[in-house]
C-alpha cells in the first residue's frame, strides 16, 4: 500500500486541476501577450484563475497578486526589493525575521547580513512560536521590514499574524508574511490579518509545481525581482505559464472555499490526530512543540533511540512517505533550526520524523501507516546501541487501537 504523508514538501495535483490545465499544452498554446486570437483566447481562463487567487486570500480588487515561480521566488523578491528600495535608496537598515522560517527567507537574509543589512532573528518560545510583543520589542526607527511565517513547515504551528500586522500597522512598519504552508490548511485572509504581503506556491495545495505569487496590497511600493517584458504590468517580467495559472486558480478554488477547510479540520485533522496519538503510545515519544494552534494535517515527533533517516527508509520500503523534522546536510545530520529552536537536544534533533496529511489520504491508510511505524520502531530501537530497551516500553505489548 502506497501511503504519502509529506504534503507539506509536495502535494499531489488534484485531478480537477490537471483537466483545467491540460488545454493550454497543444490547443490554447497562445501567449497572452499575443495581439492575435491564439494569444486572446487564453484571456478568459486567466482572468477566471486571478478571480479564484483573489477570492482565495480575500484580496481586495485593488491589491495586486503577482505570478512567480514559487514562494521561493516570493520571498526573495521581498527581502531583496525591500533592501534595494528601503535600506540601499533609504534610511532604513534593519530587518526583523524569525529563526524558524524556511530557508527562503533565511538565506535570503543571510545574504543581506552580508551586505551589512541588520537582521533580528527573534527565537520561538517552548511551544514554537513567536510571540507578537517580541515583534513589537524589536522594531526599531530604523526597521524596513518585518517577515514572519504565517504557519510552521515541519511543526505546523501557527503563527500570531493578526497581532503582528496590528503592530506593524501602528509602527509603520512593512509586514510580509510567508502563507506557504498555510492556504488550504487554514484560512488565509490577507485583510483580516492585515499583511503588506504574502507568499505561496500551487504545489503545496494540490496545483502544480513551478507557480506560486506574491500578494501585494495596494499601495505598497516594491521595486521588480525580473526586469523585461510587459508582463504582470513590469511587475514580473516573463511570459506567463498559462497553463500554471489556471491550475493554480483551480487549486486555489478547491482548497480554500469553505467546506475545503472544514473537511481540512475535520477529516485531515482527525486522520492527524488518529496518527498522533497512535504513535504517543509508544514510550519515549513527544511531540516538538505543542499540539494546539497548528495546521490541522502536521505532526512533528521525535521517536527516542530511532534515527529519523533510518525510520524514514524503513517506512519507504513499506510505500509509506514521510520526512524528517532535522535537514540532512551530509552523513551525518546537522539539527536545523526548528529543532534547536526548541531548544532540542541533539539526540532529539535526530530523531525528528514529520507527517503532513492530504484530503486525499484515508482512515485505512493511516491504520496501515500506525501499524508499520509501530513494527519500524520496534526494530531500530533493538538493533540500537543507545536506545535502553526494558520489558515496559517493548512496543510490541501496546495496546493498538
Ligand atoms: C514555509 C515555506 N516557505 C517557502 C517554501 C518554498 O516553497 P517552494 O519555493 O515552492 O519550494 C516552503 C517549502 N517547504 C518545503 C519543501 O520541502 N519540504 C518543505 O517543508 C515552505 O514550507
Amino acid at each position: 500500500m502506497q501511503v504519502y504523508l509529506d504534503n507539506n514538501a509536495t502535494t499531489k495535483v488534484d485531478e480537477k486541476v490537471f483537466e483545467e490545465m491540460t488545454p493550454f499544452f497543444c490547443e490554447m498554446y497562445g501567449n497572452p501577450n499575443s495581439l492575435h486570437s491564439v494569444g486572446s483566447a487564453t484571456h478568459p481562463k486567466i482572468a477566471e484563475a486571478f478571480d479564484y487567487l483573489y477570492e482565495g486570500i480575500n484580496a481586495d480588487d485593488e491589491d495586486d497578486i503577482i505570478i512567480t515561480a514559487n514562494a521561493t521566488e516570493a520571498n526573495n523578491w521581498v527581502v531583496k526589493s525591500v533592501w534595494l528600495d528601503r535600506i540601499l535608496d533609504g534610511e532604513k537598515n534593519h530587518i526583523i525575521t524569525s529563526e524558524v522560517e524556511h530557508p527562503a527567507i533565511t538565506a535570503a537574509c543571510n545574504y543581506l547580513e552580508k551586505k551589512g543589512v541588520d537582521i533580528t532573528y527573534l527565537t520561538v518560545n517552548e511551544e514554537g512560536v513567536l510571540e507578537a510583543d517580541a515583534v513589537a520589542d524589536a522594531i526599531r526607527e530604523d526597521t524596513a521590514l518585518v517577515s514572519v511565517m504565517w504557519a510552521n513547515n515541519e511543526t505546523g504551528k501557527l503563527f500570531p499574524i493578526k497581532e503582528i500586522g496590528a503592530i506593524c500597522k501602528e509602527k509603520g512598519v512593512l509586514f510580509h508574511s510567508d502563507a506557504t504552508q498555510a492556504i488550504g490548511k487554514v484560512k488565509v485572509d490577507v485583510q483580516d490579518a492585515g499583511v503588506d504581503m504574502i507568499s505561496f506556491s500551487a504545489h503545496k495545495f494540490h496545483g502544480p509545481k513551478g507557480v506560486g505569487g506574491l500578494y501585494i496590497k495596494k499601495g505598497v511600493q516594491l521595486s521588480p525581482y525580473m526586469h523585461g517584458g510587459e508582463q504582470m504590468d513590469g511587475r514580473r517580467a516573463g511570459t506567463l505559464d498559462v497553463a500554471s495559472i489556471v491550475g493554480m486558480g483551480k487549486a486555489m478554488q478547491l482548497a480554500t472555499n469553505t467546506m475545503a477547510l472544514a473537511y481540512e479540520i475535520n477529516h485531515v485533522g482527525m486522520l492527524r490526530d488518529k496518527l498522533e496519538k497512535a504513535i504517543l503510545k509508544i514510550p519515549d515519544t513527544i511531540v516538538i512543540g505543542d499540539t494546539k494552534n497548528r495546521t490541522p494535517n502536521t505532526t512533528l515527533i521525535s521517536i527516542k533511540g530511532v534515527e529519523g533517516e533510518a525510520m524514514l527508509w524503513d517506512l519507504n520500503k513499506n510505500g509509506i512517505s514521510a520526512s524528517t523534522g532535522s535537514a540532512c546536510a551530509s552523513e551525518d545530520l546537522e539539527a536545523n533550526p526548528v529543532m534547536n529552536a526548541f531548544g532540542s537536544d541533539s539526540e532529539l534533533a535526530h530523531t525528528g520524523i514529520r507527517f503532513s496529511l492530504s484530503r486525499f489520504n484515508t482512515e485505512e491508510q493511516i491504520d496501515y501507516a500506525i501499524e508499520k511505524i509501530k513494527e519500524a520502531v520496534e526494530r531500530l530501537r533493538s538493533i540500537s546501541s543507545s536506545y535502553a530497551y526494558t520489558p515496559k516500553n517493548h512496543v510490541s505489548e501496546l495496546e493498538h487501537n
